[in-house]
């Protein structure tokens, strides 16, 4: 670092506080956002489910896209700094847009409780999540970068650090705003009519955005402010361009060879640039086999959720729903990080193993790919549980429906025989429960529940199904004036039918004369079997992108460390994209093989790896520029003095010349 830092805490530069308190507020605002975005564009903008999913996967990788964008226009023009206020200001608004297209008041003019004009509200969301695309990836690198740089060069060990308490800053924020926003959601509010608080669930995050770009600011005068360097992208473009060229028109055997094809832009460009720009590409090639990791942590969020909705969630009281079992990644990282920091490194090089960055990502790797295993297992085992309830079911219902069929050729006419055709056969969707009535009285019952209402059930009738949540369910049945309640507690993925008898007394005592008939069981394999798989893939996100985040800050050119960020996020980017094609190519029979495919992907990917980082030699780019400036200097000095010597020789010989002249003049005058 070329500035001074002027005050200290316990050998940190004070700036850093305002930078990860900035990153927390700024993690909030995204995880926050991003945990009701599907929800809202279902329910809110009323888009199917793929519509839904496909909008949510491209502003995903939008996002981390993005990051070059950013990078470019901070390396090269307005510098960390101000990118960092320009971009969070349009990142701010894009939240604000977001939460205001949420507010179905705007346009209910019949104050139904729906919006009237759909258009506006889509348009508007779609403008505020471009906008926060932009803000939240164009910031991403330039934060990270920023914090490296308030650094000095002898300040390697608290470098690290920071990188580590940035990671658990960014997980303490998404930690609390995917408990958070769902919560906000599930609310109530409006003017006119009341519906879920979709505006509110957007509105906190752009609140804490613009908390985020407040104490970033504040800090302001504390920071170190590298200044860009010109249009460098442009440069590195050009550079490599020329040598390219340059290489093709000296590709006949007559030209020595040169030690890299980079050398070959020697003729025209400073060997300081070509210096930046080998030690770029360098890491960018050591980055090819990265996505795959992103690819396998990104599925925490698809395949996992719903490997949760197959699974019973009942911790003792507490009842975990499946998207909920996310938030086990971020509370892990927030312990896993202190501990390998404090206990498992130190250990490890007190052992005398030289655990150097890239060893501890391909070990990250290796821990992601185990948690493709265990997640393997428990499908396995939930696939096995589903082939023996299914039996059971199979058998239980031939039996049951035969002993239906018996009484109501006895109680009904052929007219009132109800067909069974809507008989569930396989595990309701998202954990949800099948449930429906049979109606054995000789008068209609109404049977209805908050959520849901099965309708008028015929005598001597069944309803449709109806899908419920887990938890405790009170059911209200209804015929003419007089009434019954009916409560009972649910799992996940069960089926039941409930038979109202003919002998109904409605009343108090009414709960005992229904009877209930299990159809499917609810799930038997417990949610907390898939805590080992999120045990490693984030002890593997530990090893890998803690690690992967402060080795693209300490090998990058001093004018190049944003853009190196950005190349490392864009990782994840193309992660995403895997996600979706081998999702869609690989259409495996059994899901436990899809997850033994992807980890052992990674572990082909994770070898080839280990060869290239075998090759990688660690650099420290301050090191290198501060010698190629010092040698310009010394070039310089030499030509200096190479150009005096000269000048005096010139004019030494101008003088002979001119004494020469003036003789030969004075000899014609005389
Ligand atoms: C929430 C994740 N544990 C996490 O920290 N990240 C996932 C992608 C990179 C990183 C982030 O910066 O959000």
């Amino acid at each position: 670092m070329a500035g001074t830092i002027n005050k200290e805490v316990c050998g940190y530069p004070l700036s850093i506080f305002f930078i990860v308190v900035n990153e927390f507020c700024e993690r909030f605002s995204y995880y926050g956002m991003r945990a009701v975005l599907v929800l809202y564009f279902k329910y809110f903008l009323r888009w199917d489910d793929d519509l839904a999913t496909s909008i949510y996967h491209t502003f995903v990788a939008l996002c981390y896209l993005t990051p070059i964008l950013g990078a470019i226009v901070a390396d090269s023009w307005l510098g960390k700094f101000k990118t960092i206020i320009y971009l969070s200001i349009v990142y701010a608004i894009g939240q604000v847009a977001m939460a205001v297209s949420a507010i179905h008041d705007i346009t209910d003019t019949d104050r139904d409780g729906t919006p009237d004009n759909m258009t506006f509200h889509v348009v508007l969301s779609m403008v505020g999540l471009f906008l926060i695309a932009l803000g939240t990836g164009g910031i991403k690198p330039c934060v990270a970068a920023f914090g490296g740089d308030q650094f000095s060069d002898h300040q390697d060990r608290q470098r690290r650090t920071f990188f580590s308490v940035f990671y658990l800053c960014i997980n303490g924020g998404s930690l609390l705003s995917t408990i958070i926003t769902p919560i906000l959601r599930a609310q109530d509010c409006g003017i006119h009519s009341q519906q879920k608080c979709y505006s509110l669930a957007f509105g906190v995050p752009a609140a804490l955005m613009l908390v985020a770009l407040v104490v970033f600011i504040v800090g302001s005068g504390m920071y170190y402010k590298a200044e860009p360097q010109g249009n460098i992208m442009l440069d590195v473009c050009k550079c490599i361009g020329f040598a390219i060229k340059n290489r093709y028109r000296h590709r006949s055997n007559q030209y020595p060879k040169r030690q890299h094809w980079m050398d070959w832009a020697e003729e025209k460009y400073d060997k300081l640039l070509i210096a930046q720009i080998k030690m770029v590409l360098k890491v960018l090639f050591l980055y090819i086999p990265l996505p795959m990791f992103w690819t396998l942590f990104d599925q925490k969020g698809s395949r996992w959720t719903l490997q949760a909705t197959t699974m019973n969630g009942y911790f003792g009281s507490l009842v975990i729903q499946p998207d909920q079992m996310q938030t086990v990644n971020p509370i892990l990282i927030l312990t896993l990080v202190p501990i390998m920091d404090s206990v498992i490194y130190p250990l490890i090089n007190k052992c005398g193993l030289n655990f150097t960055p890239l060893k501890r990502m391909t070990v990250g790797m290796l821990l992601a790919a185990i948690a493709f295993v265990c997640a393997a297992l428990v499908q396995i085992e939930i696939d096995v549980s589903r082939k023996q309830l299914l039996y059971l079911f199979i058998s239980s219902s031939h039996f049951y429906f035969f002993f239906l069929n018996l009484i109501f050729r006895k109680h009904c006419p052929p007219s009132h025989q109800h067909p069974r055709t809507d008989d569930i056969t396989s595990k309701p969707q998202e954990g949800n429960n099948a449930i429906r009535f049979v109606n054995g009285m000789k008068t209609a019952v109404n049977v209805s529940i908050p959520a849901a209402n099965f309708g008028l059930i015929e005598p001597f009738s069944y309803s449709n199904y109806s899908l419920i949540k887990n938890g405790k369910v009170t059911f209200t049945l209804w015929s003419g004036s007089q009434s019954c309640e009916y409560s009972t507690d649910f799992g996940f993925g069960s089926s039941y039918t409930f038979f109202i008898p003919s002998t109904l007394v409605f009343g108090p005592n009414c709960q005992e004369s229904i009877t209930a008939a299990e159809d499917i069981k609810p799930n038997s394999v417990h949610m907390a079997l898939q805590i080992p798989q999120y045990f490693f893939i984030t002890a593997g996100e530990v090893m890998f992108s803690v690690t992967g985040l402060e080795f693209s800050y300490s090998q990058a050119p001093s004018n190049m460390k944003a853009v190196l960020q950005a190349g490392w996020l864009f990782t994840v980017a193309i992660g995403n994209f895997i996600v979706l094609i081998v999702a869609e190519l690989a259409k495996l029979p059994k899901q436990w093989a899809e997850y033994v495919l992807f980890a052992s992907l990674l572990v082909a990917v994770c070898f080839i790896f280990s060869i290239m980082a075998y090759f990688y030699t660690y650099i420290d780019p301050a090191e290198i520029e501060a010698q190629f400036k010092k040698n310009v200097n010394e070039d310089d000095e030499d030509n200096k003095h190479k150009l005096q010597k000269t000048e005096v020789e010139m004019n030494k010989r101008d003088s002979i010349k001119c004494h020469d002249e003036d003789d030969k003049d004075k000899q014609t005058k005389m």
